[in-house]
């Protein structure tokens, strides 16, 4: 494509460059090739505005910057904008054009890589080409890949959109995480519907105040969902007034669900060990279902896939009888083995502290012995929380074993520190292997183990280095060496 085609986004000035071919788009100088457009774009560790230059030597075309951002004299045209992300999201929209042609986007603090998969789910069952995109990576039919990040950057989202939609796709959820809300990463995409699960503490390393997060997470409904489409909103959460005022403020149609919802009203659940019986009520009819997964939050997971479904299209009765079907998204309270005593052993994602308090209370309903919990925090993240899950594991935990999560750059036995300040209890093994062993070791009929914190991931970053590891080869291997 050219330059020019791109005009009303990155508006040149005069008519110089229109007819420059553009090979890319690039926001990272190590990796422009020759032919792409630069965007120097403001990061959090350094500014896009010092590699333009080493972003021409390398063969960028044009360089795309904030308001005098960068010199005009670096030989290529300048293209100036206010919000060079954006344009950046824009542009990729354009270059990779094409995309499934119902698309719906998730936000919230818990639940978004369960609600991404279970609508692939609901869809799939009804017989749509469908795929996700998040946490866990990108599914399709024929195509399963772990991915690094919960919204990937524009530019590599809108090749993957494109390859969906040529693959035959139809439908995709994805999650939209606040990084990628605040970061633009989604404001290509062409969405249909918008859900939202629940906010909680997460992510205070990067936002100011709990406001700011919650406010990013409403550029999905305010900025990105057009006018009038359907935005499904969880309704028993502290801030799902606040969402719903905001889904009404910006034209959408609201839809809520759960307890106090009135699009999919929860009416009752019976919990039982790996499933619930829920009925739920929509549009005057009760429909009993029987959901395949353990924990109370799964059944909140569930509604919110179900009526993101039933916004693009499902008739209410498919959307909601494939809730049966579910299968959780892995490492989600997900039962990785029972030991030969009858212990249970779950891995979980529970990396913030209402996952952590919800995981731990949704396993006590079934536990007659002890509940024993293994986590860490991870390193060069919100380093507040780390107390407060110290606090929550030890008023809903019976045993409570510390140990490092993703250390990354930190000293883990710092991490460890501010966990045990508010769990003196606790017992402190860093090394995470040694640490899943312990527990394993210790399970008698009637308990449940839960190792929480790194769910689906399948590495360990210490130091700054990634190793293998995971959590589900780990508990299997303990519990093969405890003996059936
Ligand atoms: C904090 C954060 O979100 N960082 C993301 C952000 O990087 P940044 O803009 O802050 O990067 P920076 O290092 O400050 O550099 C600024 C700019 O200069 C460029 N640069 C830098 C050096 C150089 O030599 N040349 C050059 O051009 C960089 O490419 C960048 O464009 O934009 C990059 C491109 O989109 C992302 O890869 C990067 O994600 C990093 C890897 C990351 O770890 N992000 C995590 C925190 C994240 O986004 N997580 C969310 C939420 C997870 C959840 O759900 O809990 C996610 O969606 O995954
Ligand atoms: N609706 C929910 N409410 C509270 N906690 C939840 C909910 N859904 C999931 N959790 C907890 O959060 C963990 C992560 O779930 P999930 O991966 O679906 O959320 P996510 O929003 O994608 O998280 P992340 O931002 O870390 O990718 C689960 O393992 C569970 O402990
Ligand atoms: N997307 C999250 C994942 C955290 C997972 C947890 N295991 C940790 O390392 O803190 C983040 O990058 O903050
Ligand atoms: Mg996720």
């Amino acid at each position: 494509m050219k330059l020019g085609e791109f005009a009303d986004i990155l508006p040149l000035e005069g008519t110089a460059g229109q007819d420059l071919r553009i090979a890319g788009l690039s926001s990272d100088s190590r990796r422009v090739a020759a032919g792409d457009v630069f965007f120097a774009l403001a990061g959090s560790r350094a500014d896009g505005a010092a590699f333009a230059a080493d972003a021409v030597r390398r063969g960028a075309v044009a360089v795309v910057a904030a308001p005098r951002a960068v010199a005009d004299d670096l030989g290529v045209p300048v293209i100036e904008v206010a919000d060079p992300r954006r344009a950046l999201a824009l542009a990729a929209a354009r270059l990779h054009a094409g995309q499934p042609a119902t698309m719906v986007a998730v936000t919230g603090t818990s639940g978004k890589t369960s609600v991404a998969a279970f609508t692939r789910q609901i869809w799939a069952r009804t017989g749509l080409a469908a795929a996700s995109i998040g946490t866990t990576g990108v599914v399709a039919p024929g195509r399963e890949e772990y991915g690094e990040l919960t919204t990937p950057d524009p530019v590599s989202l809108h090749r993957l959109l494109k390859e969906l939609a040529e693959s035959g796709v139809t439908h995709a959820a994805m999650e939209a995480s606040s990084h990628g809300l605040d970061q633009r990463r989604l404001d290509g995409v062409r969405l249909s519907a918008g859900g939202f699960t629940n906010l909680g503490r997460d992510h205070m390393d990067y936002h100011p105040t709990v406001e700011h997060y919650h406010r990013t997470k409403m550029r999905l409904f305010d900025t990105l969902l057009p006018r009038g489409a359907p935005a499904v909103v969880f309704a028993d959460d502290a801030w799902s007034d606040a969402t719903a005022k905001a889904v009404r403020a910006a034209g959408l149609e609201l839809l809520t669900v759960g307890r106090k919802g009135t699009f999919l009203a929860l009416k009752r659940v019976e919990h039982e060990r790996h499933r619930q019986r829920a009925e739920i009520a929509h549009g005057g009819t009760i429909h009993e279902i029987v959901l395949p997964l353990a924990g109370d939050f799964q059944v909140a997971n569930a509604l919110v896939a179900a009526g993101l479904a039933i916004a693009s299209g499902i008739a209410p009765q498919a959307a909601l009888s494939a809730l049966e079907h579910l299968q959780g998204a892995s490492g989600r309270l997900e039962l990785v083995g029972v030991a030969g005593n009858g212990a249970q052993c779950y891995v979980d994602y529970a990396h913030k502290p209402e996952a952590l308090e919800n995981v731990l209370q949704a396993v006590r309903p079934f536990t007659t012995g002890r509940v024993i919990v293994v986590f860490g925090c991870g390193g060069d993240r919100d380093r507040l929380k780390r107390p407060i899950m110290g606090e929550i594991a030890g008023r809903l935990a019976d045993v409570v074993i510390v140990t490092d999560d993703n250390p990354r750059s930190e000293d883990p036995a710092a991490i460890r520190a501010a966990i045990m300040e508010a769990v003196p209890s606790a017992t402190e093994i860093g090394d995470r292997r040694a640490a899943i062993r312990a527990a394993v070791a210790m399970l008698e009929t009637g308990d449940t183990l839960v190792v929480a914190g790194k769910g689906h991931e399948i590495g360990q970053e210490i130091a700054g280095r990634k190793h293998h590891f995971s959590d589900h080869e780990e508990v299997r291997q303990a519990l093969g060496e405890k003996g059936a």
